[in-house]
């Protein structure tokens, strides 16, 4: 069956939407957007210019006269910042202290969210992952999922991607992910929470190609189940 829509995935940072959606993009023959990467890359104009990211008019002004570009196909991570390829620099962990507050400032927000929309505006099929997809940036999605994973299993999977075996180190990530989602849960603009029609996919005790298979099943049936236990919630 041919995939024709959006597929918004959500959740907490390490929960695998990135693996996921661009196992699912592949599979459903739909472009990919990563709208992390985009703050991610905001992040890497602003320490650039050598900015405070807790400065938010400075971050506003900063971020809003950078060029950001993205690509949209799963497995071609293309991210430049004023020309610049960045894909490897976002993943440092100087961009990740830093992204927070810089994600969280509302001028920013509104940059970005345009930008997403633009990019996805043409697209027959497409999968899209971050924070806010199915709430603020794609509310009419025809398939939205909300990733969770208990945080010691995310931060054992976040060691395991980043080769940390050493207890110190692993409890540090945890750290971060902590803090990273308390942040992102808690700020007044497109705080992280789940879309009322999502449904929600715990991937604590799935491997990532269960989860993909499960997300997949979903989108082919457009969340029809998500959406009848929505409207019977409204009414
Ligand atoms: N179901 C799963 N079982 C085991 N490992 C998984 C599963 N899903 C993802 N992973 C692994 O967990 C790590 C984190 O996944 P990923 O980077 O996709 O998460 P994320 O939600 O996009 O994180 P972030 O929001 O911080 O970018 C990766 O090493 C990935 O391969
Ligand atoms: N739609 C989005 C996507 C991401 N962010 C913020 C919050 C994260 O801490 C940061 C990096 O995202 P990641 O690459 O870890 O998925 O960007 C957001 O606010 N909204």
């Amino acid at each position: 069956m041919q995939f024709q829509g959006q597929v918004t995935l959500d959740g907490p940072s390490g929960t695998g939407k990135s693996s996921v959606a661009r196992a699912v993009a592949v599979r459903l023959g739909a472009a990919y957007l990563d709208t992390g990467a985009m703050y991610r890359a905001a992040t890497v104009a602003v320490l650039t210019a050598g900015v405070d990211p807790e400065d938010a008019d400075a971050v506003a002004r900063t971020v809003g006269s950078a060029s950001i570009e993205v690509g949209t196909t799963a497995g071609e991570e293309r991210v430049l910042v004023d020309g610049v390829d960045v894909a490897a620099r976002i993943r440092g962990g100087e961009v990740t202290r830093a992204v927070s507050p810089v994600s969280a400032v509302p001028a920013v927000r509104r940059q970005l969210v345009d930008q997403q929309r633009a990019l996805v505006a043409g697209a027959a099929a497409v999968v899209v992952e971050g924070r806010d997809i199915g709430t603020v940036v794609l509310p009419d999605a025809t398939c939205k999922i909300y990733l969770t994973a208990a945080p010691e299993v995310r931060a054992q999977r976040r060691a395991g991607q980043l080769g940390l075996t050493d207890e110190a180190e692993v409890a540090a990530l945890a750290a971060d992910l902590r803090r990273r989602d308390e942040y992102d849960s808690s700020r007044a603009d497109s705080p992280l929470r789940p879309a009322g029609d999502a449904v929600v996919v715990d991937s604590t005790d799935l491997d990532r190609d269960a989860v993909v298979d499960r997300v997949v099943s979903l989108a082919l049936t457009a969340c029809a189940g998500a959406r009848q236990a929505a409207a019977g919630r409204q009414t």
